[in-house]
């Protein structure tokens, strides 16, 4: 996951390759709440890992309930209807899948609970559940504003609730609190009990998750239409044993946006398909719409380009409320305005998201309409896209959706800001997309410098706040060195060609901040001066370099590399977005050298380590091939008198020079 202040997204052309995408947020959410609600053991196969799911079960273990993790398989003992823990103050984060179906089920267990989550979650609507709840003689406080979380949840007994007549709920907020309703009144089932929707159901194919669950652990629900849903007499959970939760539908909108958008031969997604309970699988029928070709399974799907530019859409959206939002930005490529309707709904969401999405597509340049429930979204032509800092109010999906305005045909940049807010339901949502997606031309930041300059510090500091890839050249002439002597070869003119293939062929994977040469973790072996000797030696070899620079360029990946050697700005990435050449006294560097190895427990003097950085320093400028020169393009950084932070923050500011973002 992406933990930076933002993310850049250079410019994508083509996109290509299978996904398979994290679980259903809304299945695992009601599968984890019925398993814990139901008695016996129920194993849960591919459930959602993210925030939240994260902030249920660690409900569900402030209930009492066991949950036992083994890898992918989690394991819930049920509570069969009775509580270990009669008390608890619960925090929800911003899910409304916990928040709602638990609210109800703790009114109904008879225990004392606070429910609280993030700020935002304290605006989202909650009232017409507590109405629903209260009718029935559940007693449930406001703990801020009437209407909203937090909320206080004091214990009734179930034989005094009123469960005569129908319980009446309104739908037209959020069907969520039906959905909160039907998870949890089978506790109470000992008589048939009737909800009744007042007004019209919004998203109703949530609705259909939640019955399809529900008849899973044994519950099944007579329904009228969308109006009346009977619980029957008797109803209990039972466990199914083993569940599998299906890859989210929502989550697999991006990726059929994805192959409808880029060129390249399409897009295969695994883990949901033509089969799937998840009503925001018809998301693929708006995408066919649009002009994208799409195949399905069972359990997968494969999308391509059709139309293109994709065709204009003219949508009632309130089946898809969360996908619809993909189409919002799916609209700038199309061949006139899209108008998406009945999306009411999206205002009392993670932030207001009929607006949010207005503000950052009119960043992008877009002509944008919107009301009290719709948006129209005109396309954005070439030549009038506008590189933009795009704000995601906490809300996954608008950081998700934005992504896709990168394959713009203009080739501008698009910066994601607190791209983190993806671990609400797809933590991995942008190495997930950089492992399909092709960038014409990938940004490189090349840090070059003498040794013992302090490059593998600044770099790493480098790529970590930048969230892009690192790459140690001088560690693969390490390693080269390393297999060199193991061979029994030596860095000389004869063994020239058989060290070269060996670094053509290196089984070498770096591994948080480990280096594994064949599996074996051989960091400690790279980091003694005979190592460093090696690699001086090994990399004055000319067919050993040309070996490595194929492997070299292989690390620069989406979103961007940070790379730090001697000729990482003069031979191996010429075309890099910025070039830094860094440098320290000699004096300074032996002195910082000493410091290293003393703390080590290494003996050594500055002198001498200072004459060997000496000699280094004319190997290395004077062989005759790369020799270690500043690039004509670098900008030169001596940080004999900075601290690291310092150098760190210069790098980084020459860097935003670069970018064509405003200071965001
Ligand atoms: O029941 C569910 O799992 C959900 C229902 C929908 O909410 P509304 O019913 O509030 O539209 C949807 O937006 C949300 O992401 C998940
Ligand atoms: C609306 C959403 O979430 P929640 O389950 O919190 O309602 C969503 O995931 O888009």
């Amino acid at each position: 996951m992406f933990t930076t202040p933002f993310l850049d997204i250079p410019p994508l052309g083509a996109a290509a390759g299978t996904v398979r995408l994290p679980g259903s947020k809304s299945i695992s959410n009601r599968v984890l709440l019925l398993a814990a609600l139901a008695s016996g053991t129920t194993t849960v196969h591919d459930l959602l890992d993210s925030d939240d799911t994260r902030v249920m079960l660690d409900a569900l273990a402030a209930l009492g309930c066991t949950v036992e993790r083994a890898g992918d398989i989690l394991r819930i003992e049920g509570l069969g209807g009775r509580l270990k823990t009669p008390s608890a103050s619960l925090f929800l984060g911003n899910a409304g899948t916990a928040m709602r179906p638990l609210t109800a089920a703790l009114a109904l267990l008879g225990g004392e609970f606070e429910l609280r989550g993030v700020p935002r979650m304290h605006e989202r609507p909650i009232g017409d559940l507590v109405d629903a709840l209260t009718q029935l003689g559940c007693r449930v406080d406001y703990l801020g504003n009437p209407g909203y979380p937090p909320l206080q949840i004091h214990p009734v007994a179930l034989d005094d609730l009123q469960l005569d007549g129908p319980i009446r709920v309104r739908g037209d907020v959020s069907s969520q609190f039906l959905t909160a309703l039907l998870l949890a009144l089978p506790l109470a089932a000992q008589r048939d009990i009737v909800i009744d929707v007042v007004g019209e159901l919004i998203s109703k194919p949530y609705i259909e998750i939640t019955l399809n669950l529900l008849a899973r652990f044994g519950i099944t629900v007579r329904r009228e239409g969308w109006q009346r849903f009977t619980i029957p007499a008797g109803s209990q959970y039972r466990s199914p044993g083993d569940i599998h939760v299906e890859a989210d539908a929502s989550s697999a909108s991006y990726f059929i946006a994805l192959g409808a958008i880029a060129e390249g031969t399409g897009i295969r997604i695994e883990g949901v398909g033509a089969e799937s309970i998840q009503g925001d699988i018809r998301f693929i029928d708006a995408a066919r719409r649009m002009g994208a070709r799409v195949d399905s399974g069972p359990n997968w799907l494969a999308i391509s380009r059709g139309a293109w530019p994709l065709r204009a859409i003219d949508l009632d959206a309130n089946h898809i409320p969360d996908a619809a939002m993909t189409l919002a930005v799916m609209a700038l490529y199309a061949d006139g305005p899209s108008t998406l309707r009945n999306i009411a709904s999206w205002r009392v969401k993670e932030t207001d998201r009929i607006d949010a999405m207005a503000n950052e597509l009119r960043k992008l340049g877009a002509t944008v309409e919107d009301g009290p429930d719709f948006i129209r979204v005109h396309p954005l032509p070439a030549g009038s896209w506008r590189p933009a800092s795009i704000k995601t109010y906490d809300d996954h999906r608008v950081a998700m959706c934005f992504s896709l305005a990168a394959f713009n045909p203009d080739g501008v940049a698009v910066r994601i800001l607190d791209p983190h807010c993806v671990a609400k339901t797809f933590p991995d949502y942008f190495e997930t997309l950089f492992s399909v997606a092709h960038a014409p031309e990938v940004p490189v930041i090349c840090i070059d410098g003498p040794t013992a300059s302090g490059k593998g510090t600044l770099t790493v500091e480098v790529a970590r706040r930048l969230g892009y890839h690192y790459l140690d050249s001088g560690t693969l002439y390490r390693v080269t060195g390393l297999a060199m002597r193991r061979a029994g070869l030596d860095a000389e003119p004869a063994h020239e060609a058989r060290i070269a293939d060996l670094a053509r062929a290196l089984p070498l994977v770096f591994n948080e901040g480990k280096v594994l040469l064949a599996g074996e973790d051989v960091s400690e072996d790279l980091r003694t001066e005979a190592a460093g000797m090696d690699a001086s030696r090994v990399s004055a070899l000319p067919a050993v370099r040309a070996a490595l620079l194929a492997l070299q360029r292989s690390f620069r990946r989406l979103p961007g590399l940070v790379a730090d050697g001697r000729d990482m700005g003069t031979v191996i990435f010429p075309d890099a977005g910025l070039k830094v050449y860094l440098t320290a006294s000699a004096a300074h560097r032996a002195e910082r050298r000493y410091k290293q190895l003393i703390s080590k427990g290494i003996s050594t003097t500055i002198d001498s380590l200072r004459a060997d950085l000496e000699a280094r320093d004319l190997r290395d400028s004077s062989r005759s091939v790369a020799p270690l020169k500043p690039a004509p393009d670098a900008r030169l950084l001596d940080n004999s008198h900075q601290t690291i932070e310092q150098s760190v923050v210069q790098v980084l500011a020459w860097w935003q020079e670069v970018q064509p973002f405003e200071s965001s």
